[in-house]
């Protein structure tokens, strides 16, 4: 059985996918969103020479002063004359810096006798202390969001400063999410049997949540071929998202029910512990990837595989996951052909923070992975490592 390396599992779940169309929304609408067109400033920011600070704007030849105070400059209502030698004008953090000033004392080292001001402190150092000047932060024309660039909470708050009043952004990704297998039961209901209060959808419904994403949850299916496939022919979605049958039992019917439903496998087994058994596809003009139903699977998959396709879907530049180092606090043995994602934690000790394993890595076990902070990476055929070795990490939490 050949076992694909992520990155080409990667590489063709992308060659799958075909781009969303696009939709302008209001600007304070388009937080989380990728731009699909360039944000540019229509202003300038600031728009004038602005103080930084309370105080008193001088012109700095002046100095040591004394100054005779003319007017007030506050933000939104400017000082409409000049300022000439020996006078200042009293002025606020964000007002405009009223003609002939060019440098701000802050109050604290002025004290004012009426309209008679006078330095008691150090005094500005240079000139065009606690200004800032007009187009410090941009200039009108400057590209603020870059195409595939997210519309971060900052990325929002720098194009509405630009002027924004609309993004053109990609329409959000219709994710369906179907969990399978006889055993599961809603959550919440804990019975007496054998059966498994379903917690895979809801991972993944949170695990997507900070996407540009309208999720539907289809609930627990059957292992039964007729209803699966059933159920497959009515999806809706851009991408329909299975857990559990991905693997080779009897009641293993995924695949089976997909192709039933006029859909085809792409793809099936990755070169990944855990999640071996994830397959990915096309369903008509949805895009398939059924995951293992394993939760700690279903948890890296979704990492490694969803989350990107969501976001490559949803018109991200950078749809992977950032990789990182960390130092190994353990030793950890050498590694076979799968790439291994090791729930560990990042915990601070004597020697700094390191990077410690759980000793068991069983894909069923969530509350390593509840524990866990990040997932050690340890590359296909990888030699014995040691403590004190650095290794590419993933932060999970
Ligand atoms: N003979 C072989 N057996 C297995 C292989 C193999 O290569 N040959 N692969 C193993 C690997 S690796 C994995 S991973 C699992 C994946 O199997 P399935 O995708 O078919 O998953 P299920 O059998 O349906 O479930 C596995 C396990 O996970 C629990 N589960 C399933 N769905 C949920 C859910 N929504 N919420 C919580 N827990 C869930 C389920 O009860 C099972 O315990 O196959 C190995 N077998
Ligand atoms: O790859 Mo399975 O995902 O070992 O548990």
């Amino acid at each position: 059985m050949t076992l694909i390396p992520i990155d080409e599992a990667q590489r063709r779940l992308f060659a799958l996918a075909k781009a969303l169309g696009t939709e302008t929304v209001a600007i304070t609408a388009a937080a989380g969103r990728y731009a699909a067109e360039p944000i540019v400033a229509r202003r300038t920011q600031p728009a004038a020479d602005l103080s930084a600070m309370d105080g008193y704007a001088i012109r700095f030849d002046d100095l040591p002063g004394p100054w005779w105070q003319i007017g007030e400059s506050a933000a939104g209502r400017p000082f409409a004359g000049e300022v000439g030698a020996g006078e200042t004008v009293r002025i606020f953090t964000g007002a405009a810096m009223p003609a002939g000033a060019d440098t701000v004392m802050i109050q604290e080292e002025v004290a004012a006798d009426g309209a008679a001001i006078a330095l008691v402190g150090a005094g500005p150092a240079t000139r065009g202390r606690n200004t800032r000047r007009k187009g410090l932060d941009f200039a009108t024309g400057v590209t603020l969001v870059e195409p595939g660039q997210r519309i971060t909470p900052a990325r929002l708050a720098v194009a509405i400063t630009g002027g924004a009043i609309e993004a053109v952004v990609r329409r959000k990704v219709r994710v369906a999410i179907v969990s399978t297998g006889d055993e599961l039961v809603a959550p919440g209901m804990v019975t007496d049997g054998l059966s498994l209060p379903e917690s895979n959808s809801p991972m993944l419904g949170a695990m997507l949540a900070d996407l540009p994403v309208e999720i539907v949850q289809l609930g627990i299916l059957p292992d039964d071929l007729a209803t699966l496939t059933d159920a497959f022919r009515r999806v809706d979605a851009d991408l329909l998202v299975t857990t559990g049958g991905a693997s080779v039992g009897d009641h293993d019917l995924v695949r089976p029910a997909l192709e039933a439903a006029g859909g085809s496998i792409d793809f099936w087994r990755i070169a990944l512990r855990p999640g071996k058994p994830m397959m990915a596809g096309r369903l008509g003009d949805a895009m398939m990837l059924g995951l293992p139903g394993n939760p700690v699977s279903a948890f890296v998959t979704a990492l490694l595989f969803v989350r990107p396709l969501v976001a490559h879907l949803g018109g991200a530049r950078d749809p992977f996951p950032t990789t990182t180092h960390a130092i190994l606090g353990e030793d950890l043995p050498a590694n076979n052909a799968r790439t291994d994602y090791l729930r560990a934690e990042l915990r601070p000790g004597p020697a700094g923070i390191r990077a410690y394993a759980s000793t068991i890595q069983d894909s069923s076990m969530l509350r390593t992975l509840a524990r866990s902070n990040c997932l050690v990476i340890r590359p296909a055929n990888a030699p014995a490592a040691r403590a004190g070795d650095a290794a590419d990490i993933l932060v999970i939490a």
